[in-house]
């Protein structure tokens, strides 16, 4: 029986594979753990599960493959490690998956990817459109081109914004140990595995250590992406990737590995993290029709709703939309920039694209990306 009835109901996944279990001790990657992988994620997908993949490994591959011996330091050598390395990775992850009948992508994402607000539509959308085709996302970072500052460092931090983007019901990082325990088992045998515990406890903080040498951010990035993730209400496991059939295990709701509970509605939790991320760059005032139909029927707002527009906001900001007195409806997330919104205001969906010379969303504001007052 299921113990675990929030992951065993969940549909969409974003599975997150480090570099500590893709490496073969540091000797490139483990070819058969990707077949293993591919076989897992094909039965979870045959399912009816949608899944996103980030996998690290393109540095670790990288080194190998340009016959160096350990993993350097300079950024720059970092960066042409996993550009050599990347190309390996996908190409293994497209050999295994195909033998399952899977069409994989490659999707390459930087911080402004997820952080920028007209970014992080086009990466939605991207992902959303990707997994509608029933193809199989591979994510990683943007390794070759991002600098210093802005890097996200590790995958754990990456997946969780990617489970954000595409409000993923799980969250999965399997790593080279079986969960979070309350101590380092490498420096601590004595440690014990944490099988539930939500995901803000405080206690959590002093049980994650640093990484291994091969991966990065240990189990400190990994509470903190599992934090991450629960703004938007996706519920975490850290398990092992190392067992057979683990995924099996984890989506069956299993007591594998350690959950991090959020214990928030998703719906909620989501639309309070779209609430809490921007400032309010411009008005959208609604005819009578618009107002009601968002309040009374949750619907997506579109242009013809639209009266009137204030303000000069890009595509990606966050909005307030008004009633005719000037009283706050919604805020949300707008698919066009201030010029373009003006255009198409009052107008039907169809005329987007002859008004505007290419074929946008339909919706000023998708239903997803809206929060009333
Ligand atoms: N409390 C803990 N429980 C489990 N592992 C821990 C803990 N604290 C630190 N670690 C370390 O975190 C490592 C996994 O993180 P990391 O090396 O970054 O791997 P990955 O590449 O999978 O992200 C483990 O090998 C372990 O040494
Ligand atoms: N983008 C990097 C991954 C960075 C990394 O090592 O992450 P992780 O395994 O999550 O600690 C790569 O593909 O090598």
């Amino acid at each position: 029986m299921s113990n675990r009835s929030e992951i065993s109901a969940a549909r969409r996944w974003v599975l997150k594979v480090g570099s500590a279990l893709l490496t073969d001790d540091g000797r490139g990657l483990d070819r058969g753990m990707i077949t293993a992988l591919a076989q897992q994620i094909a039965a979870l997908r045959g399912a009816g599960n949608e899944v996103v993949l980030v996998s690290s490994g393109a540095v670790a591959a990288g080194v190998v493959r340009l016959g160096w011996q350990s993993r350097p330091t300079a950024l720059h050598e970092l960066q042409a490690a996993a550009a050599v390395g990347q190309s390996e990775l996908v190409q293994s992850y497209e050999d295994a998956f195909k033998t399952h009948g899977l069409t994989t992508a490659q999707v390459l994402l930087g911080h402004d990817d997820v952080s920028a607000r007209d970014r992080y539509l086009n990466a939605r959308g991207t992902l959303n459109t990707l997994l509608q085709l029933g193809v199989l996302p591979i994510v990683n970072e943007n390794d070759t081109v991002v600098t210093d500052e802005i890097r996200f460092g590790d995958n754990d931090t990456l997946a969780a914004l990617v489970a954000n983007l595409v409000d993923a019901d799980a969250l999965v990082l399997l790593t080279d140990q079986d969960g979070l325990f309350d101590a380092n088992p490498r420096e601590n045998p004595n440690a014990t595995l944490i099988a539930t515990a939500d995901v803000g406890d405080s206690a959590l903080d002093a049980a994650a250590g640093e990484g291994g040498v091969l991966g990065r951010g240990g189990m400190v990035t990994k509470l903190r992406a599992a934090r991450l993730a629960a703004r938007s209400g996706t519920e975490t496991v850290i398990a092992g990737g190392r067992h057979t059939n683990v995924l099996a295990a984890i989506a069956d709701g299993d007591n594998i590995g350690t959950w991090l509970r959020t214990g928030r509605q998703p719906q909620t939790a989501r639309k309070q993290w779209l609430a809490g991320l921007l400032q309010v760059q411009g008005h959208i005032e609604l005819d009578a029709g618009a107002v009601k139909v968002l309040r009374e029927s949750g619907r997506s707002l579109l242009p013809v709703g639209v009266v009137n527009v204030k303000g000069n906001f890009s595509r990606g900001d966050l909005v307030s939309l008004t009633d005719s007195k000037g009283n706050e409806v919604a805020r949300g997330l707008v698919n066009y920039p201030a010029d373009e919104a003006r255009r198409i205001a009052g107008r039907a969906s169809g005329d987007i694209e002859p008004l505007l010379g290419y074929g946008g969303d339909p919706e000023m504001i998708h239903r997803d990306n809206l929060v009333l007052a």
